[in-house]
C-alpha cells in the first residue's frame, strides 16, 4: 500500500496549510499586483514575455478544484508568481519591490509553519 505520508508537506495537513498560507498572502499590503491575472491588454508585452502567468486568484481556484497534489506543488505556483514578477519588473519599481517583499514574506512563513 502507499507509504504513509510523514511530513506536513505530504500528509493530509498539506492542503489546509496551503489555504492558510494563501489567505496570508492575499491579506498582505503588498499583494495588490498579484491578486488577479495580469490583463495583457493593459500591460503591453506581458503575454509575449511571461510564458506561464500565475496569480493568487488562480491559485485559489486551483486549490478549490483540488489541482494541487501537496504543499510542494502549491509552492511551485506561488514561486511562479514571484519569478514572473522579477522577470517583467525592475527591482527598483513599485511592482518589483512588492514582489520581493511578498517572496520574502512567503519564504519566512512556510518555513516557519513547516518547523
Ligand atoms: C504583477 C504584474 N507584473 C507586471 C505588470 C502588472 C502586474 N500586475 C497587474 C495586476 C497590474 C499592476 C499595476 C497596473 C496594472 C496591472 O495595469 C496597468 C496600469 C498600471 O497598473
Amino acid at each position: 500500500c502507499a507509504k504513509k505520508a510523514k511530513t506536513a508537506k505530504d500528509d493530509k495537513n498539506g492542503l489546509p496549510l496551503c489555504r492558510m498560507l494563501l489567505a496570508e498572502l492575499e491579506a498582505h499590503r503588498d499583494a495588490w499586483p498579484f491578486l488577479t491575472p495580469v490583463n495583457h491588454k493593459a500591460v503591453p508585452g506581458y503575454r509575449k514575455v511571461i510564458k506561464k502567468p500565475m496569480d493568487f486568484s488562480t491559485i485559489k481556484e486551483k486549490l478549490a478544484n483540488n489541482q494541487y497534489l501537496n504543499l510542494e506543488t502549491f509552492i511551485i505556483d506561488v514561486n511562479l508568481v514571484f519569478d514572473n514578477c522579477e522577470k517583467f519588473n525592475e527591482d527598483d519599481s513599485e511592482i518589483g519591490r512588492a514582489g520581493h517583499n511578498m517572496r520574502r514574506f512567503f519564504d519566512k512563513r512556510w518555513t516557519e509553519l513547516l518547523q
